[in-house]
């Protein structure tokens, strides 16, 4: 693990000291899971369960905080099973899935999710003419229920599919009053009411933390950082962890600590718990 600045080392060294009070949250794909071609193919990686079931002992709370359903994230992750072993251990799991729409806890053992956003089932029926209209029509639809995400990372050049269709699929994405949230070869299209930063801060204030690390590797993940370095500016203990990847270089530089992806990041969370 590499430190950005010396402040970076000090906002390390101050969250470990409040340790016991600290919340921590967790993207998943890229960040606990290693980035596959399928997204159906995604699972955590081998050492995060033993490392998270370790923090959780150590810390207020843990959260897996993404953009997928939480449903899939849990069934994914097995994180059902991983939050009784917590409970167990007299510690908490929650999953906030679709960027914070989604919520569940080890403990409800239920997902509270609202509707659709308005708009989403008709730009989803107009989603395949806009990519046709593109060129890109064999790009994969992933429908989420709250959003949609349109995939390049199998077409045989996903960088330039991707920069083909950013601006249809915005430009339709807004004649419906919804959001676009591009990532690594994925564009997806959301409610802009809710993002990873408005997540983080409740999950702050509803666990009265005394410290926040989030780890992300994604734009999504970019308001979770903000709000990481927002509260800490109010004078919460915060550190900001980037599970670095190529596809990604510039979030490096919003980070405190950087990793080398999700088996850094297991590292991380293993010398954050002793
Ligand atoms: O917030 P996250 O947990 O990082 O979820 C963001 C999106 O991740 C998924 O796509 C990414 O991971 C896939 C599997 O490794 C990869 O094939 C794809 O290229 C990545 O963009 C997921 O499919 C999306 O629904 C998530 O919103």
């Amino acid at each position: 693990m590499e430190f950005t600045s010396e402040a970076a080392r000090t906002h390390y060294d101050a969250v470990r000291e409040v340790l016991a009070g600290v919340v921590v949250g967790l993207d998943f794909d890229g960040t606990l899971s290693p980035v596959v071609d399928d997204p159906e193919s995604a699972r955590l990686h081998p050492g995060a369960p033993g490392a998270l079931l370790e923090l959780a002992e150590a810390v207020r709370a843990v959260a897996v905080i993404t953009g997928r359903p939480a449903r899939q994230a849990i069934a994914m992750g097995d994180l059902d099973a991983l939050g009784d072993a917590m409970l167990d251990r007299g510690a908490e799991l929650f999953v906030f899935g679709q960027y914070g729409n989604e919520r569940w806890s080890a403990t409800e053992q239920r997902i509270r999710s609202p509707r659709p956003p308005a708009g989403l089932a008709t730009f989803e029926r107009e989603l395949p003419s806009a990519l046709r209209k593109a060129g890109v029509p064999e790009a994969y639809i992933e429908e989420k229920g709250l959003a949609v995400a349109v995939h390049t990372r199998r077409l045989d050049d996903p960088a330039g599919a991707f920069a083909r269709l950013v601006d249809p699929i915005t430009a339709l994405a807004e004649r419906h009053h919804l959001s676009v949230e591009p990532g690594r070869n994925v564009i997806e299209v959301r409610s802009g009411d809710m993002h990873k930063g408005r997540a983080v801060r409740t999950f702050v204030a509803e666990q009265e933390a005394t410290g926040v690390v989030f780890g992300g590797d994604d734009l999504g993940d970019v308001e979770a950082f903000e709000a990481v370095r927002d509260l800490r500016a109010d004078g919460l203990p915060g550190l900001v962890v980037c599970s670095a990847s190529t596809e990604q270089p510039d979030l490096v530089e919003l980070a405190d600590v950087v990793v080398d992806g999700p088996p850094g990041v297991v590292d991380l969370l293993t010398r954050l718990a002793r």
